[in-house]
């Protein structure tokens, strides 16, 4: 059990759960290539059965720490920081995207947008689930709409999810990991006729990188 004391810490983001931190290659989507420090926070109910990070989804697993500390870290290696979970927006991020911003640092979120948005972002990547879809005011926020491709009726599922976000928004189909030699060939078809979209390969897997 979390003590009071921790939880009102948590609540108001001066500690968050935090799984691992690491300074790696962004691996996917838009900014694919660049190297960046990850802060991978505990915690997330939307269920993805293809989820290829389920160790993240107990948040009481995951030790609170302090987002000073966090930040500090993120300092000494990166210029671009990629705050990613479990769900990160499950937790305030007002505090730890503020700290960063005072030190220069790019803040880059990988998010379902299940929960409601926070903190203060340079890069909103969000990847909708029909589980627990995205809250409606994300969408006109996003930079980066990425859909996972598992299964043939995502294809109707991404075209929808397009539809709510802004002109400028980068539309990108990622190959379910497990699925990927069946769904692959279809979104290369796919982005052919319907080229305003890009594909997305996981390229950190490919490189044996975190
Ligand atoms: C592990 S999630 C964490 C952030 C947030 N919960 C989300 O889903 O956006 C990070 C990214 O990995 C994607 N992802 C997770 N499992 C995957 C898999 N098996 N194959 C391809 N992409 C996957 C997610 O859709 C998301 O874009
Ligand atoms: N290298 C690398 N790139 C990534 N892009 C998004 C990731 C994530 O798990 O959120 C991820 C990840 O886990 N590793
Ligand atoms: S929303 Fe993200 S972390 Fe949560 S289960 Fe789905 S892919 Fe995994
Ligand atoms: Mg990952």
């Amino acid at each position: 059990m979390i003590n009071e004391e921790i939880q009102k810490q948590i609540s108001k983001g001066k500690m968050l759960p935090l799984m691992e931190e690491f300074y790696t290659i962004q691996g996917e989507g838009f900014h694919t290539g660049k190297a960046a420090y990850f802060i991978r926070i505990g915690g997330c109910d939307v269920g993805c059965h293809w989820c290829d990070v389920k160790e993240s989804w107990n948040a009481n697993l995951h030790p609170p720490t302090n987002t000073d500390n966090i930040v500090n870290n993120v300092i000494k290696y990166a210029n671009t920081v990629v705050v990613t979970g479990g769900e990160p927006l499950m937790w305030s991020l007002d505090f730890i995207t503020s700290q960063l911003k005072k030190n220069n640092i790019r803040t880059h979120i990988e998010t379902s947008g299940a929960y409601q948005l926070s903190g203060e972002w340079d890069w909103i990547c969000l990847s909708p689930k029909k589980t627990k879809l995205p809250l409606e005011p994300i969408y006109l926020k996003t930079n980066e709409l990425k859909v996972i491709i598992y299964n043939k009726n995502d294809f109707k599922f991404a075209v929808e999810q397009a539809s709510k976000v802004s002109d400028t928004c980068e539309l990108y189909l990622q190959p379910e990991w497990s699925n990927k030699e069946k769904m692959t060939p279809l979104i290369v078809d796919f982005v052919m006729k319907n080229p305003q979209w890009k594909i997305s390969l996981q390229t950190h897997k490919y490189l044996n990188i975190p």
